[in-house]
């Protein structure tokens, strides 16, 4: 190797700021499961918040994860983010990954990213900027809007503008976004970090039917490329863009399959008295 090959290999973007290494781990889903949760309890002085819970999501589905409230979906999903540790059970990423060893800001770099109920955008900040600051966020860089994009990185939020049906609005601040724009926006700056798996919850509430359906649409042609998960409330939605559901109940898995399957469940209907879950 001569000085300047020498140069080179020292001077590798990679090698030289950590934080530009890459933090997604390989995600071993040979066996067409992208999560597994086995076994999972956890008790709040006493109340089993989660009661045994089994559950398994294969790779680029689209889940839906329905229950009444105090079910433990929340719980369920602040488990496998690392936000809560369950008393026994298992959380496993793929084949090896095992979940219950990392915190919440490792398993965010192993690739699952979370989208809360309330949108938390970047209001005084047009929806390119919020995009590039995700983007920013998540090398670990000091978000700061001075540093330039590279053509690589210009090209990603283009992209995802094009996802997220925000491509026109892309100068307008986040602020003046409509109730679902904003959503979607929050969508789009998880999509930055190229995600394998997105937990959304309640993704739908206080939209329009407009708005809706174009949720709808968006959180569907995500499936495939990435695996989501959709904790919901609103079952004609649930119903419009489900091809399995999961109905949790006390904290454990009641039914699952299709929404035909799980409305006729007749477990389901003893806990509903026959309403829809
Ligand atoms: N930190 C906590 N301390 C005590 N109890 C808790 C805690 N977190 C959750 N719980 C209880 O665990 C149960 C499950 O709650 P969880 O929030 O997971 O339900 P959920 O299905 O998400 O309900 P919702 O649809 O209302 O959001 C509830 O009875 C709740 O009160």
């Amino acid at each position: 190797m001569n000085a300047l090959t020498d140069v080179r290999e020292v001077m590798r973007r990679d090698r030289v700021w950590s934080f530009l290494q890459e933090d997604h781990k390989e995600v071993d889903v040979s066996h067409d499961v992208i999560l597994y949760v086995e076994g999972l309890n956890l008790s709040f002085d006493g109340f089993k918040a989660l009661n045994d819970l089994n559950l398994y999501v294969n790779d680029g589905e689209l889940r839906c994860l329905i229950g009444a409230n105090g079910a433990g979906k929340t719980t369920l999903m602040d488990v496998i983010t690392g936000k809560t540790t369950p008393d026994s059970g298992s959380v496993y990423f793929g084949q090896t990954l095992n979940l219950l060893q990392h915190d919440e800001a490792d398993i965010a770099n192993l690739g699952i990213g979370r989208k809360f109920q309330k949108p938390t955008v970047f209001e005084a900040h047009s929806v390119f900027d919020n995009l590039e600051l995700s983007l920013k966020q998540q090398k670990g860089v000091m978000p700061t809007l001075f540093a330039r994009l590279s053509p690589s990185e210009i090209d990603r939020i283009d992209e995802v503008l094009a996802i997220i049906g925000l491509k026109e609005q892309r100068f307008m601040m986040a602020g003046a976004l409509s109730h679902g724009q904003k959503q979607w926006l929050e969508i789009g700056m998880l999509l930055m970090a190229e995600p394998r798996l997105l937990l959304v919850d309640e993704p739908v509430a206080g939209m329009t039917a407009q708005e809706t359906e174009r949720t709808a649409e968006l959180l569907t042609s995500l499936a495939g490329d990435h695996t989501v998960i959709v904790v919901e409330h609103d079952m004609e939605f649930v119903r419009s863009i489900a091809r399995t559901v999961t109905v949790l109940h006390q904290g454990t898995v009641l039914a699952e399959g299709t929404m035909d399957q799980v409305q006729n469940n007749p477990d389901v209907i003893e806990v509903y008295l026959g309403e829809a879950p």
